[in-house]
């Protein structure tokens, strides 16, 4: 077991986004978070990445209790998550999106950028190196020195991805990776997920897209009004009865492909 949430419940105000979720997500497999819009998918990820701290509940990573840790804390122990591509800087290249997102979870402070010591030297190699091999590893080697506004919906999800991939995470938690693009590029970014898991990067997504996500995913958790109303395999939620209901339920938005 990779993560393992206990009893995670977060309210804001009167409003109880995630409601007492027990969840497992295995090593080494893919695990897909799915349900209505605002069933409190993204809060679920924003909660185990730190962003928000649980009213209730805890969350273990690798064993380690991780409830409390702030965000860099638990990214630093292997936990990656992707943002929406807005939040990259469009006016920068590829290359340097990937370098400075890996910068900012590095050492060197401003101490170091002012006086430039070997420290920091070191570290802008290391994050140079790294860049260009995670920016191989998701296929942008070629694009690299484009600017983000230049390149496709496509490129800008896989330049996200490799922001994640910088820090050397264990875990990934991407959000929602194929909004906004067609079906061919999501089945080459469902590809470039089974070879996270090859490399050993266990893969965790919130995704509406049920064909692929029932192409890809080992298990599925279901979450509706904050509540895990199912989890199992891409068979067992198809035909299960609780999910149909809350897809039908609310006119909502799971996408057939
Ligand atoms: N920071 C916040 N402050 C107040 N309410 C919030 C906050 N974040 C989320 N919520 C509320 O919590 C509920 C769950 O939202 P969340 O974004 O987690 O759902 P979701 O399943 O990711 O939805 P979607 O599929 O539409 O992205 C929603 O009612 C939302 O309005």
């Amino acid at each position: 077991m990779l993560v393992q949430t206990k009893g995670l419940t977060k309210s804001f105000g009167g409003l109880t986004a995630v409601n007492q979720v027990d969840a497992e997500i295995e090593t080494n497999k893919i695990t897909a978070i799915i349900g209505p819009n605002g069933a409190g998918k993204s809060t679920f990820f924003n909660l185990i990445s730190g962003l928000h701290p649980p009213t209730e509940g805890t969350i273990h990573f690798k064993g380690t209790d991780i409830t409390k840790l702030r965000t860099y804390e638990i990214a630093r122990l292997g936990v990656g998550r992707t943002f929406q591509t807005t939040h990259l800087f469009e006016q920068s290249t590829v290359l340097d999106n990937v370098i400075i997102g890996h910068r900012l979870r590095t050492k060197s402070g401003l101490f170091d950028s002012i006086f430039k010591t070997g420290r920091l030297e070191r570290e802008e190699a290391a994050c140079r190196e790294k860049a260009h091999e995670v920016l191989e590893f998701v296929g942008l080697s070629e694009m690299s020195h484009r600017l983000v506004s230049d390149i496709s919906q496509e490129a800008k999800k896989r330049t996200a991805f490799a922001l994640a991939l910088a820090t050397d995470p264990e875990i990934v938690f991407l959000d929602e990776p194929a909004a906004g693009i067609n079906p061919e590029e999501t089945d080459g970014l469902a590809e470039l997920m089974k070879k996270m898991v090859d490399k050993g990067i266990t893969v965790c997504l919130i995704e509406h897209k049920m064909k692929m996500v029932m192409s890809i995913a080992d298990k599925i958790i279901v979450l509706n009004h904050g509540k895990k109303i199912a989890e199992g395999t891409p068979d067992d939620i198809k035909n299960n009865e609780l999910v149909i209901q809350a897809y039908l339920g609310g006119g909502d938005h799971a996408q057939a492909n």
